[in-house]
């Protein structure tokens, strides 16, 4: 058996840096991933949906810019380059992790599937065959999560994709049901329709994106319906068939339950964790009930040594977040500092287009925690720049403590939403309250501007 100073399991967006640093710290390292270098992220995550993403926006501007007085004609999806250039992306930036991990002295990456079968002892099963076991001093599980999929009656027959599958198909789906309308059915949602499929959502629930404010939530609605995509609420797939051609899924909304055929189904109804095989328990290592590694504000787990970073421990699950676990465990165990998860802003932003940025609190949430606030809304068709840009689709939103004037939080769904929160999510880290990004001067006509014009307005 060999031993390291320090085991990383999983080559996720903490694991993937945290084993470099480790091992440019002296410690002798392993890094054991059973599938590629750089985790979701950057295999079937973030990078190759923003570059697929980036091809349908294309598609839409192409299509929708006779109003700007440039018409484009015949307009041609070619699937096969958006899957190659996505191909080529994700191949690059896989391979300069590669290198990476070659050119770092004292690190070992070991491909291969991991289990405990100690408290610090690991067996690896091998992706080249046969097996191997490993100790180590300091072990960081860093395995992620991996698409839930829910038992409808004869899912298992259909060939349904996910997340994952959906990024190689060959060809564009005729019409894709899309179960889910989280952040992955929203996306892809959108990118599929704009490459010309049919897409219908289903939700469960009453609407679509249930933990944002239900104004945000009815205007995602109103963009996506206007570019035909249907959205189904309140609705569930009770079984599915399949015949030589098209799937046949039997949906059920209230008390009433039709058939309808797609030719493509995508599972987005969330993710849940790769803890089930990693006999945790040998380790002493504790899970909650949906089976995340439950760590302090350290991100040290129950068991001394082994520690849990990003998507596998619960809460949000984002790539910088992830990072971050990352920039806090390195800070305690090499550092040898104390840094904490606790009270670090969440950002995110849901690549839908217009983009939904967003840092903090909803107004659900300070309402419900009874705070007192004011909520300053726009929407974007009285933006000059949206107006110029032909952008005016979403609004802006802001939630702001009505005696000390800081914002608790915003959602900015508009052309570069994700970067305009951003200017938010500065403010709140600077205790800039308001009024100071109601009177800044920002560069004319930026979309940084509009903050201007959205504590102008008049709160709720
Ligand atoms: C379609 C999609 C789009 C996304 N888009 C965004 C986005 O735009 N922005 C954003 O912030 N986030 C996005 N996310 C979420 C983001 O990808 C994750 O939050 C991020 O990758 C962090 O994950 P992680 O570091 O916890 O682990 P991961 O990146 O999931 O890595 C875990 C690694 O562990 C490996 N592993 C698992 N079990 C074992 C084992 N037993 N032995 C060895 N190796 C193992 C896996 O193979 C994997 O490589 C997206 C996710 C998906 C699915
Ligand atoms: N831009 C981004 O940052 C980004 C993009 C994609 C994914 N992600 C990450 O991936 C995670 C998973 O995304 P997701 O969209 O799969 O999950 P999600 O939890 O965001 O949404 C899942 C949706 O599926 C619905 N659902 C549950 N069971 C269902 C069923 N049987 N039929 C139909 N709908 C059902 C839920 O009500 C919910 O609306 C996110 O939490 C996020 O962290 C992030």
């Amino acid at each position: 058996m060999k031993h390291y100073d320090a085991v990383v399991i999983g080559s996720g967006q903490a694991g993937t840096p945290l084993s470099r640093k480790l091992a440019q710290s002296g410690k002798k390292t392993a890094l054991i991933e059973r599938r590629f270098a750089g985790g979701t992220c950057v295999n079937d995550g973030c990078s190759p949906t923003k570059a697929m993403i980036a091809s349908a926006k294309a598609a839409w501007v192409a299509r929708n810019s006779s109003k700007l007085g440039v018409s484009a004609s015949d307009i041609k999806i070619d699937f096969e380059t958006i899957r190659d250039r996505k191909d080529e992306i994700v191949k690059s930036m896989r391979g300069s992790l590669e290198k990476g991990f070659a050119g770092t002295e004292n690190l070992e990456v070991i491909y291969g599937d991991a289990h405990f079968s100690g408290e610090k002892e690991i067996t690896i099963s091998l992706n080249d065959g046969g097996s191997e076991v490993v100790s180590g001093e300091l072990i960081f599980i860093n395995t992620g999560l991996s698409p839930v999929i829910p038992d409808i009656p004869g899912i298992q027959e259909i060939h349904y994709l996910t997340s994952t599958s959906i990024l190689d198909i060959e060809d564009i789906p005729e019409h894709l049901l899309i179960l889910g309308s989280g952040y992955i059915g929203l996306e892809f949602g959108q990118m599929f329709s704009r490459f010309g499929s049919k897409v219908t959502i289903i939700e469960p629930s009453e609407r679509i994106m249930k933990h944002e404010d239900e104004d945000i939530a009815a205007e995602i609605t109103k963009i996506l319906a206007e570019e035909n995509i249907e959205i189904l609420i309140n609705s569930k797939v009770t079984a599915f068939t399949r015949n030589e051609e098209k799937i046949l899924a039997k949906i059920k909304k209230h008390d009433q339950e039709h058939s309808f055929e797609y030719s493509h189904i995508l599972i987005a109804t969330g993710r849940k964790p790769n803890t089930d095989r990693l006999s945790l328990d040998v380790a002493g290592v504790e899970l909650d009930d949906k089976g995340f590694i439950v760590v302090n504000d350290s991100l040290e787990t129950s068991a001394k040594g082994i520690y849990a970073l990003g998507d596998i421990k619960g809460g949000m699950a984002f790539t910088h977040i992830s990072y971050d676990d990352y920039r806090v465990v390195a800070a305690n165990v090499i550092d040898k500092k104390q840094s904490t998860i606790k009270g670090r802003q969440q950002p995110y932003c849901m690549f839908i287009d217009p983009q939904l940025g967003r840092i903090g609190m909803t107004e659900q949430d300070a309402r419900d925690e009874g705070l007192d606030i004011d909520v300053y809304t726009i929407k974007n068709d009285s933006v000059a720049r949206s107006i110029e840009t032909g952008n005016t689709r979403g609004m802006m939103k802001a939630v702001v403590d009505k005696k000390s004037g800081k914002i608790l939080g915003a959602a900015v769904l508009a052309e570069q939403g994700g970067e305009v929160v951003t200017i938010l999510e500065l403010a709140i880290m600077g205790g800039i309250t308001f009024d100071k990004l109601r009177d800044g001067i920002f560069a004319h006509p930026t979309y940084a501007e509009s903050l201007n014009n959205l504590f102008m307005s008049k709160p709720h």
